[in-house]
């Protein structure tokens, strides 16, 4: 029998969400469009031209929500604040209360014993700032401090880790490379410099934090494991650019002050002379990188562009509804080679999770409750938290784990049509209903992890 895991003190167990998926309500109050307003709202970006009109309800839902936390033992909760809602036009003038929904929100967590972890930029920049030429404008960086220094004066103190950005490379690849997320660039050109000009605000609104904040802040990353498919020279080069590519592409610049050699490969003509003095605004001390992971590339070269590599699919794996691997010996992995390539700065798992197909929430249990039966989404889970505890026996410094996601939500492009939730949410009644991994992931909380 193997010893139960056993977590750090003070390991913190919660779940994660982001505004533009959760909270409908967009232009409520006050609150100005997003680039996602805009986006969902133009014929043939989304699955269904599903939008965040609605969502989960959850501006209006809030204090039900967090009792939901609180009845399943979450410690923390993830969340992201819509610029827009408090800076409708991006700048200059506060919509009070869209300030207030988040201090309401933040208390009501404080007040049912949740920490909340609050995450400045999930993808929905003002579509006002858009207007201005959003992350393509260098004055990016001035405008997200200045949003930034809004959220620490009224919330520091009752907020202790700040996250600047969610995930600079899927904003980049996905709204400037490819066109699939909002703005819906496509552009070899566009995409460095929107990139660059992310982190800068990072590091903008780090340096800003460190004259008004008296807590924690650090920078949130998607970054996945790149395996070789073969041991053929085409297929190492090919892996090598793209763990440059998405793995190095910001923790680099933020942590080293510098881009991986690779990129210059990678965006060839594109890829533009950087100021030094950008590097000394984007390295900024962190208190802990959060780290999104979902699966591993096994990576072979290709044709693609402009990366030319790509991932190849495992013929006896497990896949996700969204196609990721399930690969939990890849978040060790990943932790490990963070450690030896960044050094002890603390670690969140800030997102981990699978969409799978799961039953209506139509059976009912013996005490006449709703019930999901979810079964992979529980073994993904129990592979991957064992993963980290493998991680942390190696001497990675990870203090906490952010399930996503809390909620079935707006997958962006892809509409409602794939459910990350551990509790299922019923769009036509709002109804929400834990699921069997919600129940399963409670147990994992109350005994510190060691029910895994
Ligand atoms: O796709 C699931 C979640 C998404 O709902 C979150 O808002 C976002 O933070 C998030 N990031 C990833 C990481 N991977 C990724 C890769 C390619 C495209 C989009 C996301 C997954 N997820």
């Amino acid at each position: 029998m193997s010893q139960a895991p056993v977590f750090p003190d003070g390991f913190l167990w919660g779940a994660a969400t982001a505004a533009h998926q959760i909270e409908g309500s967009p232009l409520a109050d006050g609150a100005g469009p997003s680039i996602w307003t805009r986006f969902a709202h133009t014929p043939g970006m989304t699955l269904n031209g599903d939008t965040g009109d609605v969502a989960c309800d959850h501006y209006r839902r809030w204090k039900d929500d967090v009792k939901l936390m609180r009845d399943l033992g979450l410690q923390a909760y993830r969340f992201s604040v819509a610029w827009a809602r408090v800076l409708p036009e991006g700048t200059g003038r506060i919509n009070q209360a869209g300030l207030d929904f988040y201090s309401r929100l933040v208390d009501e967590l404080l007040a049912n014993g949740i920490e909340p972890l609050l995450t400045l930029y999930h993808w929905d920049l003002p579509a006002a700032l858009d207007d201005r030429g959003g992350w393509l404008n260098r004055d990016s960086a001035d405008w997200f401090a200045e949003y930034a220094s809004v959220m620490y004066k009224a919330l520091d103190g009752r907020v202790k880790k700040w996250v600047t950005l969610n995930e600079p490379w899927v904003i980049t690849d996905g709204g400037y490379l490819h066109g699939a997320l909002a703005p819906g660039h496509r552009s070899l050109f566009e995409a460095p410099i929107a990139s660059h000009n992310l982190m800068r605000a990072h590091g903008a609104a780090v340096r800003a934090y460190r004259e008004i904040g008296a807590h924690e802040i650090g920078l949130v990353v998607n970054i996945e494991p790149k395996y070789a498919a073969s041991d053929s020279e085409a297929d190492r080069v090919a892996t090598r650019r793209a763990h440059a590519y998405m793995n190095e592409q910001y923790l680099h610049p933020a942590l080293l002050g510098r881009y991986p050699e690779e990129l210059e490969d990678v965006f060839g003509a594109a890829w533009p002379e950087w100021p030094k003095q950008d590097f000394e605004l984007i390295r900024q001390k962190l208190d802990f990188v959060g780290i999104n992971y979902y699966t591993r590339g096994v990576t072979e070269a290709n044709d693609s562009y402009p990366l030319k590599a790509g991932s190849v699919r495992q013929p006896l794996a497990t896949y996700s509804e969204t196609g990721w691997e399930f690969y939990p010996k890849g978040l060790t992995d990943l932790l490990v080679w963070f450690k030896q390539t960044y050094g002890d700065t603390p670690v969140y798992i800030t997102e981990n999770g699978a969409a799978m197909y799961d039953p209506p929430a139509a059976e009912v249990d013996a005490d006449g409750r709703g019930r999901v039966r979810d079964p992979l989404r529980t073994a993904y889970l129990r592979q991957h938290i064992g993963a980290i505890h493998d991680a942390i026996q190696a001497g990675v410094d990870v203090r906490g784990y952010m399930l996503w996601s809390l909620l079935d939500n707006l997958e962006w492009s892809l509409g409602y049509s794939k459910r990350f939730g551990m509790v299922h949410v019923n769009y036509a009644t709002q109804q929400r209903t834990p699921k069997d991994s919600a129940h399963w992931y409670s147990g994992v909380i109350r005994s510190h992890g060691r029910s895994l």
